[in-house]
């Protein structure tokens, strides 16, 4: 499939974004970040630096965690989503994939799929097809499976249904939250596959991971989120070559071979050596 023409407007613009959790716990502040259409965006942090809230503060399933923005604004193209409901998020075609291979696992591969489509309203048997042809081209394995029960499927399995699940809402934006999150080797190869081919198809991609390595391959641009804050972003390339993302979250010693990479413009200090070891892949 060719790819659609390069568009440098921002597809998601977040700003100045607080989130909380009750009274106590600031979860996100003052969050600055944009996805360009078309474009793969990776979102690393260790533990606790507030990547899934983000996604959630986006995708408008926040408040079911009892959280709430209470500041600044997430917009997609038009569309203001801060303070909207998951709903909402949909329909603008912003659809995340939860953490934690979320299946309903009493249910056949099938009616999983039929679920993803929920909150669109009616659709045209045809557009409904079409998103189906597209989520079984992306993974055979689950075309095998329409009556399986989900919770049968393998972790990997699993995982692609989630995927999959999401694209029956035709989504413009997917935001994946830590699709390799313990799987094999193998398998975290087909879904890097899977996220590349989804973005080639004209997807962009929210990518928050773990898995450093494999997120920074895939992305165009990528952030580096700690205790709540921007402290690292630009372009993937660049940011893997920085001593503090190396040595974080990529496992390396860069000490050792001379590191002479620039700091990305706009970046700040490095994160704070108690977050050491924390992300790294
Ligand atoms: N439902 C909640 N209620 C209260 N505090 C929460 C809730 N969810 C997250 N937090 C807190 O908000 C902060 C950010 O958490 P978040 O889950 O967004 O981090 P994360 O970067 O995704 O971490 P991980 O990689 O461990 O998933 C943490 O301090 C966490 O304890």
């Amino acid at each position: 499939m060719p790819q659609p023409p390069p568009d440098s407007r921002p597809a998601l613009c977040v700003d100045a974004l607080d989130v909380q959790y009750g009274r106590a716990v600031t979860a996100l502040n003052g969050v600055r970040l944009d996805v360009p259409h078309g474009g793969v965006v990776a979102l690393l942090g260790a533990n606790g630096a507030g990547k899934t809230t983000l996604l959630r503060a986006v995708s408008g399933t926040l408040r079911m965690h009892h959280g709430a923005v209470t500041g600044g604004t997430i917009r997609y193209g038009e569309v203001t989503l801060d303070g909207q409901d998951p709903v909402a998020a949909v329909r603008a075609g912003v659809v995340q994939v939860p953490e934690g291979r979320r299946v309903f696992a009493g249910l056949s591969v099938d009616d999983n799929l039929r679920a993803g489509g929920l909150g669109l309203g009616r659709r045209a048997p045809a557009q409904v097809r079409e998103a189906r042809d597209r989520v079984f081209g992306l993974f055979p394995r689950l075309a095998e499976r329409t009556a399986q029960r989900a919770g049968l499927l393998s972790g990997g399995e699993q995982q692609m249904l989630a995927i999959g699940r999401a694209l029956m809402a035709a989504p413009k934006l997917l935001l994946l939250d830590e699709p390799s999150l313990g799987l094999a080797p193998l398998m975290v190869e087909r879904i890097a596959e899977v996220v590349r081919e989804i973005n080639a198809q004209g997807t962009s991609v929210l990518l928050v991971e773990q898995n450093a390595a494999m997120a920074l391959a895939l992305a165009d641009e990528a952030y580096v989120l700690d205790v709540g804050e921007v402290r690292l972003s630009g372009p993937a390339g660049e940011l893997a070559r920085t001593d503090a993302v190396r040595r974080l979250y990529l496992g390396e010693d860069p000490g050792a071979a001379g590191d002479g990479a620039a700091t990305p413009a706009g970046a700040a200090s490095a994160p704070a050596p108690a977050d050491e070891g924390k992300g790294a892949a």
